[in-house]
């Protein structure tokens, strides 16, 4: 039986009590009460000694006054609002508890935290099928209060891989590369395939010691570069910024790793995977993702958005290949090893000259020399390019056609072709996609020479009008996506504001340092902080179990931070104090103590 509120003992501030009507106050039964009851004024009151009487005023029967509805939470939570109870009498636990929707998940929340390797869900576990929750329209379930699941485990994992880091020596790694440290390898096999570029590459996370950031680090092992002209193409490169390619930073030889190795610093984009492994190998025990023609789609559009920026700075890809194009969110690729052919080519056309006795080549002393004393050569003066314009033209027109093939071999892999000597366009036509697409394949790898001297051949202006509608479509799903985004990110802008709220508790209450005289938590204007905080936080049910309702929690930390007018009752531990006090009371009292803090 639940008590009546008019028999509930009421604090009385040492001095000054101020009658309210208390109808805002929903009881214990749900019916609300007009008993005329004193409330807690921090204005009038400077100290507060707990009432404790001899004989406890609380009537302890079977069940206390937080066991029914009491205004302060929705439905679902009202069952878990009980503190201790002396009688000892057990009631029905929720069927609501944040942590018992999962069965495995026995402890509370916050237990796991120093687990290793991290448990992405351990903020706010994912409810078992939220299908088969039959919520009303106005209930949300946790997860709806956070970042959704797959998109927090995304984040984290990436922020977890900007922290790995090796013991420099097990990996037989320099401490630093000029400016460069913290070398970790990120492809973890280690393997120094030589198949891409005719040089063992690896690839590092690295951090400059420049502005703190990380960067990505390719290295060539023994490239013979024997002059800057072999950088000339880098600046221009490095101006590019362009969402489908994998920003330049600066080029430079070093002798750091023993040998001549030429190094690239691209921006680090952690957790990326290259097309070959995102389509055909199972990394992380994430399946291979099938290619359809959306996915197609996707990729054409955003390699044509890559190709343009590039062609249009007068530079070429010269290589698009799968596995140099990575993958760096949902659907979002970049290609990521520009720059790098234009070295490679320029440094051998460089030694051919030199061969012929040409003297256009520097000595490469001479660039690390420069670089020994911190001169990068990105920094230098261009020397010019020197790639003439037909040479472009050819070399751009290449590019296209690289992409038409790339996106053929894409496209192939979804059909199963036994006979090895069909044609390109009886494949084309064998593919299971619109005849939209198939057109733009035809235009990309079949233009004939004959067109292309009618037609002037094939540039990027001509492959961006082709598939325009494609373009706007995409467009719509990418605001679509940058819409989710936002609104995610608007609930983590409340949990911020929450977090604030109770460090801002958790620095007021329990001070060790007043510890022993109790002064500061126990009396004034913190009492009902503490007394809020344990009401929030330490809730015990009849059985004295701890309550660990997280809708209880974020619901009650909202009303204080906004500071509603609501009423609620607080009691303490021992149930020989209670005080009604509203949450915008609440408010500045936690204002008004932290500010104190902050001045002591
Ligand atoms: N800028 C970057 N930031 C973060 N990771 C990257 C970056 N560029 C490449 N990677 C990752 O580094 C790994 C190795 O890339 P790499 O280009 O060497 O591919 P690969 O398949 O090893 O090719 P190769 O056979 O040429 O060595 C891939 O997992 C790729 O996702």
């Amino acid at each position: 039986m639940s008590p009546k509120l008019s028999d509930i003992p009421v604090f009385v501030p040492s001095h000054n009590n101020v009658s309210v009507n208390v109808s805002n106050v929903t009881n214990a039964t749900g019916t609300n009460s007009t008993t005329s009851i004193s409330t807690f004024n921090p204005e009038t009151s400077t100290s507060f000694t707990p009432f404790s009487p001899s004989t406890p005023q609380v009537q302890t029967n079977e069940s206390n006054y937080f066991s029914g509805k009491n205004g302060e939470h929705d439905s679902q939570n009202q069952e878990n609002n009980g503190q201790h109870d002396p009688s000892g009498q057990s009631r029905q636990q929720s069927e609501h508890h944040y942590i018992e929707q999962d069965p495995s998940f026995n402890e509370p929340f916050f237990q796991q935290t120093n687990l290793y390797p991290i448990n992405y869900h351990l903020y706010a576990p994912q409810a078992s099928t939220p299908l088969s929750l039959s919520k009303k329209k106005n209930e949300r379930t946790v997860n709806e209060l956070f970042i959704s699941d797959h998109l927090r485990q995304e984040i984290q994992s990436k922020n977890e891989e900007c922290l790995k880091t090796v013991i420099p020596s097990q990996y037989n790694l320099p401490v630093h590369v000029e400016q460069y440290h913290s070398l970790y390898p990120i492809d973890l096999k280690y393997d120094k395939s030589a198949n891409s570029f005719g040089y063992p590459t690896t690839i590092y996370k690295v951090q400059s010691n420049d502005d703190g950031k990380l960067y990505a680090m390719r290295r060539l092992e023994n490239v013979p570069i024997t002059s800057e002209k072999s950088f000339a193409s880098i600046p221009k490169w490095g101006s590019i910024n362009n969402a489908n390619m994998v920003k330049v930073h600066e080029a430079f030889t070093t002798r750091a790793f023993g040998d001549n190795s030429l190094i690239i610093i691209y921006d680090y984009h952690p957790n990326s995977s290259t097309l070959v492994e995102h389509h055909f190998y199972h990394i992380k025990q994430r399946e291979p993702v099938l290619i359809t023609e959306d996915v197609l789609w996707n990729y054409l559009i955003q390699l044509t958005n890559a190709l343009s920026d590039i062609h249009q700075q007068g530079l070429a890809v010269r290589k698009l290949d799968p596995s140099k194009i990575i993958m760096t969110g949902t659907n979002r690729i970049r290609l990521s090893s520009c720059a790098l052919p234009d070295i490679l080519e320029a440094s051998t056309e460089i030694r051919e000259k030199e061969k012929n006795g040409d003297s256009a080549g520097v000595n490469i002393s001479t660039i690390t020399d420069k670089l020994n004393s911190n001169m990068k050569i990105s920094e230098t003066e261009p020397p010019k390019t020197n790639i003439d314009k037909n040479k472009l033209v050819e070399l751009q027109k290449a590019d296209l056609k690289e992409l038409g093939l790339l996106i053929y071999n894409l496209a192939k892999t979804s059909v199963m072709i036994s006979d090895n000597t069909l044609e390109p366009s009886a494949i084309i036509s064998k593919l299971k996609l619109s005849d939209f697409f198939k057109s733009v394949l035809r235009f990309l790898i079949l233009e004939d020479e004959e067109g292309e001297e009618k037609t002037g051949g094939i540039t990027v202006a001509k492959l961006q009008a082709l598939i325009a509608p494609k373009v706007f479509s995409n467009l719509n799903q990418l605001q679509f996506a940058t819409d989710d985004m936002e609104s995610q990110l608007s609930r983590e802008v409340e949990n911020g504001r929450l977090v604030r709220l109770i460090s801002k508790l958790d620095l007021i209450s329990n001070r060790p340092e007043n510890i022993k005289d109790g002064s500061w938590s126990e009396t004034g204007e913190r009492y009902p902080i503490k007394l809020f905080r344990d009401y929030v936080f330490h809730q015990v049910d009849d059985a004295g179990k701890p309550v660990i309702d997280l809708n209880h929690v974020i619901t009650c930390l909202n009303k204080l931070d906004a500071g509603v007018e609501e009423n609620l009752l607080l009691v303490s531990a021992d149930e020989m104090s209670c005080l009604i006090i509203s949450y915008k009371t609440l408010k500045n009292l936690v204002e008004t103590c932290f500010n104190q803090l902050r001045h002591r």
